[in-house]
């Protein structure tokens, strides 16, 4: 197995190459790759931990050999914001950055499972279809846009405000990766009730925490380790998947299309990446409302990478 992190010298990419240096199965090549020059100072410093997982480093000029082979790619390659910034500002920027990544796997590990991080999700993972598609190696099971964050963030928040375990608590949250479009679905909690109150201000809490640890931080980038922590276990659950277990996680992926083409929501990993498609389940009045008030929203956030792929 041979998982590839590009970005790896980042905030998020430290946080995650760590964590799969940890947790990887013993005998998995973890390959990091940054145009930063830290970047084998990265690798070196991670292999020195004692796990039977192999660290290798790959600079600016080597993004191929940081590819070649690989089974899962990890992408948290790009800029973060900064107080006052939207996700869609980091387009300008991010854009180029997911084509030319999506351009190299294209020719190294074309069945390699993709997982983006890199904002804005809504359109860098149409970025990335769009370039695959045209190189004729799309495959929409394995195509992912990491949502993970929103989860294990509902999670918290319903725990903290209930005072129970996080880790007994299960929220879905469907829909996009930004603002509005990132929706909670609380009313399928199992085991907890909440007022009309109560629901309305975790909606936003969840929808804005990226923008809590934007401005926490001061100018100092986004989340990193928390997302660090979401991007790890999402990457586990792939490589679980591949082993042949059935794992259920919630990803940005191409589904049905019966609210928009690209859409985060229950699945199943296996094999070949989603190996089923869950229902999304049904929604309160206020979910509903809330999903066809964001559904222009993240349309037009997917035609614009279209767009930028296919017009370029
Ligand atoms: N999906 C999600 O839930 C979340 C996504 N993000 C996004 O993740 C991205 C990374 O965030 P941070 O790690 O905090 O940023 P960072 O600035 O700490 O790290 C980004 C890294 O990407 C590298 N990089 C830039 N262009 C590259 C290229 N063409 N090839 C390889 N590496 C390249 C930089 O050298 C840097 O080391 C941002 O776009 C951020 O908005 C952040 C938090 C949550
Ligand atoms: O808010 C940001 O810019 C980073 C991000 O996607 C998140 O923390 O959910």
């Amino acid at each position: 197995m041979k998982v590839a992190v590009l970005g790896a010298a980042g905030g998020i990419g430290q946080a995650l190459s760590l964590l799969l240096k940890l947790d990887l199965p013993a005998g998995t090549d973890l390959a990091l790759y940054d145009l930063a020059p830290v970047t084998p100072g990265v690798a070196v410093d991670l292999s020195h931990i004692p796990t039977a997982v192999k660290v290798t480093g790959y600079g600016k000029e080597d993004l191929n050999k940081a590819l070649v082979g690989a089974d899962i790619v990890m992408i948290p390659a790009g800029m973060p914001r900064k107080p006052g910034m939207d996700r869609s500002d980091l387009f300008n920027i991010n854009a180029g950055v997911v084509k030319t990544l999506a351009e190299a796997i294209v020719e190294q590990c074309p069945k390699a499972l993709v997982g983006i991080i890199t904002n804005p999700v809504n359109t860098t993972v149409a970025i990335a279809a769009e370039v695959f598609k045209k190189a004729g190696t799309y495959d929409a099971r394995r195509l992912f846009g990491v949502t993970t964050l929103d989860v294990i963030r509902a999670e918290t928040f319903v725990a903290e405000l209930k005072g129970k375990n996080p880790a007994e608590i299960t929220v879905p949250v469907i829909g996009g990766h930004s603002g509005t479009t990132i929706l909670p679905l609380l009313s399928q909690v199992a085991d907890v009730t909440f007022t009309d109150e109560e629901v309305a201000a975790l909606t936003v809490r969840i929808q804005n925490a990226g923008t809590e640890v934007v401005e926490a931080k001061a100018g100092g980038g986004s989340a990193t380790l928390s997302m660090g922590q979401a991007a790890a276990r999402f990457c586990i659950s792939l490589v679980k998947g591949l082993q042949g277990e059935a794992v259920t996680e919630y990803a940005y992926v191409e589904g049905a299309g019966e609210h928009a083409r690209f859409f985060a929501q229950p699945l199943v990993l296996g094999k070949n990446g989603v190996e089923k498609l869950l229902p999304i389940g049904t929604l309160s009045a206020f979910e509903e409302k809330a999903m066809n008030d964001m559904l222009g929203t993240l349309k037009a956030d997917i035609t614009l990478g279209e767009e930028f792929v296919n017009k370029n």
